[in-house]
């Protein structure tokens, strides 16, 4: 069997793998997000494979014969890619942007083994945000927690973020920023999983 090694330090990405019963390591990629992004002029859909493709191929060559994992997800909103919040004024702020209209949230998904990109994935989930009135996000910023600043929408789609959406369109995995299903079959192309 190959083994899989996660190159991230999403802890959301571990729990789906874990509960989804799939053997793996972790070994986050060190790339500097910042300077791939200062630079680019894709898309976002094309910013967040390329960040994938980059965590992968950062942490393959020191997992030889390995599979190594790379993931990343923007949030697009009318054409613009924007990250996780810095603090909770910025995420209450991204919240009041968000209200009453549809984002997209994007992810890249990128298997590489010694040194070469063997699979890669995209996805994307159309988020449908309710028009929250100001008290509800005064609730909303005090029970969240940590997801604030450490989900790329401020949300946990899976816990409190739920109230937040009147729609979603796409895969609930996809969402929380690994697409599960096209992920197993992956590994069960590549020997990690058995069929
Ligand atoms: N639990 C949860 N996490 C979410 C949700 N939506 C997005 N996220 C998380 C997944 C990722 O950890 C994070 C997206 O940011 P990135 O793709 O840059 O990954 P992150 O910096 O966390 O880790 P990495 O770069 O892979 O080491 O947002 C959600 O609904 N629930």
């Amino acid at each position: 069997m190959t083994a899989l090694v996660l190159a991230s330090g999403s802890a959301s990405r571990r729990a789906i793998l874990d509960k989804a019963c799939v053997p793996f390591t972790i070994d986050p990629a060190d790339i500097d997000e910042g300077a791939v992004k200062a630079g680019f002029a894709g898309t976002p859909a094309e910013l967040a494979l390329e960040l994938a493709r980059q965590k992968a191929l950062a942490v393959s060559p020191r997992q030889a014969g390995k599979l190594v994992l790379g993931a990343d997800q923007v949030l697009e909103f009318e054409g613009r890619a924007y990250d996780k919040s810095r603090d909770e004024a910025e995420a209450r702020a991204r919240l009041i942007m968000l209200r009453g209209r549809t984002h997209a949230l994007v992810g890249g998904l990128v298997l590489a083994c010694d040194g070469q990109i063997v699979w890669q994935h995209q996805s994307r989930c159309e988020m449908h945000v309710r028009n929250v009135s100001d008290s509800f996000l005064d609730r909303y910023m005090r029970d969240a927690g940590s997801i604030l600043t450490a989900g790329v929408g401020g949300y946990a789609y899976e816990g409190l973020g739920a109230q937040l959406f009147e729609r979603v369109e796409g895969d609930f995995f996809s969402v929380l920023g690994l697409p599960l299903l096209p992920l197993l079959d992956a590994l069960r192309q590549h020997g990690v999983l058995e069929g």
